[in-house]
């Protein structure tokens, strides 16, 4: 199947989105979010042999919004998760990018050049390959980058890296061997990686599983940075760390693949049926 996608190259350095060069991002392929919705989930099931996983499930997420999904486990939040990045098919219902894109009609590849960019619990960096490196590589994964464009966008390359290095905290480590990074360094540096590819939607599976107290901390710090530039879906069930993200934000709380409460972390940590499925007392 060809993989070309919604994305096609337009030849013009000067093409902006957001405020960044873009590295020549499609016009074609831009998310509409005039109605300031980044992520719509409507009346979504998934099926597996006869199990409801995902159970007419009904979401959306604005722009620039960090959204956290709290939920025992089974409950359907990396199901969710595989549907917006292409994974698995929804049974019936829709989910889509913005107002215009589909994505129910693409593929993995197709969404992650749309704008979404996905972090599986576990790092997946080049071990060998040394911090700059890494983010170097993410760069050049990405399609929308133009290979080979003379001194002018390479510059350009090159300070991308340098802010995402900072936004990060890696700036001190871009010469070091990725393998050696402590595990909350190689998470941070694979959320650069993802930095690079400039994603609208950024879907965080478990980020500060495994991390120290100040890791996770730091990490909180991090994703507080990106909301606004970015939005975010973040799973985790470490409620402190979701209590310091989340803030006056709303938080979902799925069960049984369908939302069960939705409101502020006070809210939904009060609500009597939270508190009877997954906080208990
Ligand atoms: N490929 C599959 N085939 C059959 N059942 C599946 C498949 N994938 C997930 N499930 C089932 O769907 C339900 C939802 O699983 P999912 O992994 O999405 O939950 P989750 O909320 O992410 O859980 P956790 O917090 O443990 O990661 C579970 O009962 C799981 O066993």
């Amino acid at each position: 199947m060809r993989d070309d996608g919604p994305t096609t190259l337009i030849m013009n350095p000067e093409h902006e989105l957001g405020g960044h060069a873009s590295y020549g991002r499609a016009a074609s392929s831009e998310v509409d979010t005039r109605h300031g919705v980044i992520l719509y989930l409507d009346s979504v099931n998934v099926v597996f042999d006869g199990f409801k996983a995902i159970n007419n499930l009904t979401l959306d997420i604005g722009v620039g919004e960090l959204r956290c999904i709290i939920g025992p486990n089974g409950a359907g939040k990396t199901t969710m998760m595989d549907i917006i990045t292409g994974k698995t098919r929804p049974s019936s219902g829709t989910a889509f990018f913005g107002q215009n894109i589909d994505l129910t009609t693409l593929s993995e590849t197709q969404i992650a050049n749309a704008g979404i960019g996905r972090k599986f619990q576990r790092p997946t960096v080049f071990e060998a390959h040394s911090v700059f490196e890494n983010l170097e590589l993410a760069m050049k994964a990405d399609k929308r980058v133009w290979p080979v464009l003379g001194a002018r966008l390479r510059g350009e390359q090159a300070d991308r890296i340098g802010e995402v290095l900072e936004t990060v905290g890696l700036s001190a480590q871009f010469q070091r061997t990725a393998g050696l990074l402590s595990h909350g360094q190689k998470q941070w540096l694979e959320i650069g990686m993802l930095l690079m590819q400039e994603p609208r939607l950024l879907l965080l599976d478990e980020p500060v599983a495994g991390m120290t107290d100040a890791e996770t901390e730091r990490t909180g710090e991090l994703f507080n940075s990106l909301k606004g530039k970015h939005s975010l879906m973040v799973v985790e069930h470490d409620m402190d760390f979701v209590a310091q993200i989340a803030q006056q934000g709303k938080v979902t709380v799925l069960c049984e693949g369908s939302v069960l409460a939705e409101g502020t972390m006070e809210q939904v940590q009060n609500d009597e049926r939270v508190i009877e499925v997954y906080l208990g007392r």
